[in-house]
């Protein structure tokens, strides 16, 4: 069954335009909201190694597979290479253990998620090994050309291990470089985006080019709580419950969430937005019935105002993000 309309990739291969992401899903409940989400409709689950669940999201997924709810094929998997795996010899291996933990043989895409390089951290000493541990302190940067890293994603791509390979968190400048010299161009951009952070000139980009692009955090600051709680009050408000937001989706009988997907949506971008119940989760895979009027752009294009939530400099406790 595929959810709503999809995405055709470079290779031909479809991804759909919604799916769910697991960025603080606790291990706890991770089985049960991946089952539920495939029994919701869900088939396209964004993962990755620093979610720290993968185990558990395998288990869910697996439990749905054998109890005939899907099959393997109606799944969209991604997964995301960890920055301490950079290296050439260690990207194959971060791959391997994803697949393993998702209890799966392939992915149908895989992705750089940082261009960052950090020093590798054996499985064996920790895993994930995150931005930061509170024994040895903030994981540290080193210097691997991103195009090293490129040519290993490429030999997974050869391989048929991953359908499809691409990046996130990767300006325009950067994607110049690698286009120039990618033998295997990448299929999918993900990048954070929403009414504050609205990146025009990069989203064109990255379509003119071929690729597709993934939103995330469409719903803006709401993984990043912490980001409003300055002294002297809050810095903005949040898009969730902007007058702006809330006003537009009134005209349009629909949430505010809704809202947020469908402007990203309006403008051939994909998203992955991470539900917290059945209500969201419903909300936010039933975005197909309406569409969002040139006004209503027109009026949220004035939001913008590049507004970057994930700084992982905050997460590592270091400079490590040059943006
Ligand atoms: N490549 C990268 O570096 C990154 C990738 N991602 C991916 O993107 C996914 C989504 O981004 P993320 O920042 O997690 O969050 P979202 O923007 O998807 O927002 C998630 C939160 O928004 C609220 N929400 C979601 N749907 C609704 C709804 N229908 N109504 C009301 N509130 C709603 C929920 O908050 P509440 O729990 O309070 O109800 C939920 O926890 C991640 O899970 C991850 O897979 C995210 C960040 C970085
Ligand atoms: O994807 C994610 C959301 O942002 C966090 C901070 O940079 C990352 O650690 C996490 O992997």
């Amino acid at each position: 069954m595929a959810v709503g309309p999809e995405i055709t990739l470079p290779n031909g291969r479809k991804m759909p335009t919604v799916g769910t992401g697991l960025w603080k899903v606790s291990k706890d409940t991770a089985a049960e909201h991946v089952y539920n989400a495939i029994k919701l409709g869900y088939r396209l689950f964004d993962n990755a190694t620093d979610y720290g669940n993968e185990r558990e999201v395998g288990l869910g997924l697996k439990r749905a597979m054998d109890d005939g709810l899907v099959k393997r094929e109606e799944l969209f998997i991604v997964g995301k290479l960890w920055n301490t795996f950079h290296a050439r010899e260690h990207v194959k291996e971060n791959f391997q253990r994803t697949c393993s933990d998702l209890c799966v043989d392939y992915l149908d895409l895989y992705l750089v998620h940082f261009p960052i390089a950090l020093k590798y951290v054996p499985q064996e000493t920790r895993y994930p090994p995150e931005w930061k541990h509170e024994v040895d302190g903030p994981v540290i940067p080193v210097k691997i050309p991103f195009q090293e890293t490129w040519e290993a994603m490429e030999a997974l791509y050869n391989e048929g291990l991953a359908k499809n390979i691409g990046i996130s968190n990767m300006s325009g400048a950067m994607l110049y470089d690698l286009l120039s010299y990618a033998k295997v161009r990448p299929a999918v951009l993900q990048i954070e985006l929403h009414p504050y952070l609205q990146r025009q000139q990069l989203v064109e980009l990255a379509l003119t080019e071929g690729m597709a692009v993934t939103a995330y955090s469409s719903m803006g600051d709401t993984g990043y709580h912490e980001i409003n709680m300055v002294p002297g009050g809050p810095r903005f408000v949040p898009l969730l419950k902007h007058d702006l937001i809330a006003e537009i989706a009134k005209r349009h009988n629909r949430s505010s969430a809704q809202v947020l997907l469908r402007w990203a949506i309006e403008r051939g971008v994909a998203v992955i937005p991470k539900g917290s119940n059945d209500r969201e989760m419903m909300e936010n895979l039933n975005v197909f019935d309406f569409s969002l009027t040139e006004e209503d752009m027109k009026e949220i294009a004035s939001l913008n105002q590049n507004l970057i939530f994930n700084d992982p400099g905050k997460y590592a406790g270091r400079l490590i993000w040059a943006w």
